[in-house]
């Protein structure tokens, strides 16, 4: 795909559902004892990956013409051996969030994932699982395919977490859910808490205790879960594509509504605000037991900053997007704690720092961190390896927005596993985004 010089971004949108919460409603809705009805679900692939694990270990699933997706779930213990293997395409937080539903049921499952999914570490998460009782092999070291066997008698644990992880986190409590007595997780720095929330609201024994920066989460086990009406925000992950855009294109205005607010989740806002970028927050509320607000977003004359490394799981997933508004800023921005870049959908570390120098721009890579050396306006004019990396196709083409020269990626079809519509929606605040084929 290419993206072109656009100017005047305008329009009022809404992205797609948050992934993260999607994943979640799907997997706690099946372990509650009757009807979850989810509205505003992302049906990107990812997300419907997961919602073929959890049919394929006996949730009755279905989506209605309303666009309402309902589960029937079997009630936590409940799950039955699937068929054939679960396969998690290119979703990490299917793939490990699972794990941790299947390591304390007696059953056995194969779980695999497309060529990205087979390179990420798994290791991070069978550690506490075959402490809590599971049994994890494969030919490929703690890499997918994995056959998980899940414990018979599960054994509650007290695990602090050695990475900033909420899919370790959340696969440890979904694990507890199906173990007697209780189960704790510390972490030194505040992931993203859906888990939490998610199960707190569909009755499970939760208790949650802030601890320095971090939090202790303990769940006690075998309490029933029952079924809530989720309603699903807008993802601040997709947002920040039509957010940045917005911001370094000239002349535009746009509004991103019902976006996610919950503080874990909202590093990218605030760095951009600290960058001088002009985003408003309206209407801020609550929707479904999380804060929401419709961001109004005028391009805006950004400077580079710092970005302290305890803001990183706040904003993991928009590194790349922030990098490229960091490339149209004028001065230097440095992030640190950048470690866990290297073990996304591809090494996104790299990836963006060969991307940024294939459009001109200066950028220094470290093991984790990144500088980049704002221009203004970058020359664009790369092309851009994608390597399977969602996030690393959307960032580069929302560079060719405000760049000199048009920014082709090699591949766009990863788009679809977090924000099918990308394409649509851009094009319809304006983008200039197409095949390279198309007439410019
Ligand atoms: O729990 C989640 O839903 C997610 C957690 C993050 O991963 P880590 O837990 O590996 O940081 C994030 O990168 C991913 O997109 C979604
Ligand atoms: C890291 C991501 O997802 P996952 O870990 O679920 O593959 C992402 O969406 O940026």
């Amino acid at each position: 795909m290419v993206a072109r010089a656009s100017r005047g971004l305008s329009g009022r949108v809404r992205v797609p559902g948050d992934k993260s919460i999607s994943h979640r409603a799907l997997m706690i809705g099946a372990l509650a004892v009757g009807e979850t009805r989810i509205a505003g679900l992302l049906e990107g692939e990812d997300v419907l990956a997961t919602a073929h694990a959890m049919a394929a270990l006996g949730a009755h699933i279905e989506r209605t013409a309303d666009g309402i997706w309902h589960v029937d779930g079997v009630g936590v213990g409940g799950f039955s051996q699937p068929a054939g293997p679960l396969d998690f395409g290119n979703s990490g937080t299917g793939a490990r969030l699972c794990l941790g539903l299947v390591a304390t049921t007696p059953i056995a499952a194969t779980f695999t994932g497309d060529a990205s999914l087979q390179t990420r570490p798994m290791a991070r998460v069978t550690a506490p699982l075959e402490q809590m009782g599971a049994r994890f092999s494969g030919t490929n070291g703690d890499r997918l395919p994995l056959l998980v066997t899940g414990a018979r008698a599960a054994v509650p644990i007290a695990y602090e977490l050695p990475v900033a992880s909420a899919q370790v986190k959340s696969a440890i409590l979904l694990a507890a859910l199906n173990t007697p007595g209780r189960t704790t997780v510390v972490e030194p720095v505040a992931t993203r808490d859906h888990t939490e929330r998610m199960l707190k609201a569909f009755g499970a024994a939760l208790e949650v205790a802030e601890e320095g920066g971090g939090r202790r989460i303990a769940v006690t086990g075998f309490a029933e879960l029952k079924p809530q009406p989720v309603t699903v925000p807008a993802d601040p992950s997709s947002a920040a594509f039509p957010l940045v855009a917005a911001l370094i294109t000239e002349g535009s205005e746009i509004v991103l509504e019902n976006v996610l607010l919950n503080p874990t989740r909202r590093g990218l806002v605030d760095t951009l605000i600290e960058m001088g970028g002009d985003i408003e927050i309206a209407n801020e509320r609550q929707s479904g037991g999380e804060p929401v607000g419709d961001l109004v977003v005028r391009s805006s004359r950004l400077r580079g900053v710092r970005v302290p490394a305890e803001r990183a799981p706040s904003m993991i997933d928009e590194y790349p997007v922030l990098a490229v508004a960091a490339a149209c800023a004028e001065g230097r921005t440095e992030m640190a704690g950048l470690a866990e870049l290297r073990v996304k959908e591809s090494d996104r570390l790299a990836a963006v720092a060969a991307g940024l120098r294939a459009n001109g721009v200066t950028v220094e890579a470290g093991e984790d961190s990144l500088v980049v050396e704002g221009m203004g306006t970058p020359p664009g004019g790369g092309v851009v390896e994608t390597h399977m990396d969602h996030r690393i196709a959307m960032a580069f083409l929302v560079l060719g927005l405000a760049a000199r020269a048009p920014v082709t990626v090699d591949d766009g079809t990863m788009i679809a596993t977090s924000f099918p519509a990308f394409t649509d929606l851009m094009t319809g605040l304006g983008a200039r985004l197409g095949e390279p084929r198309d007439a410019a």
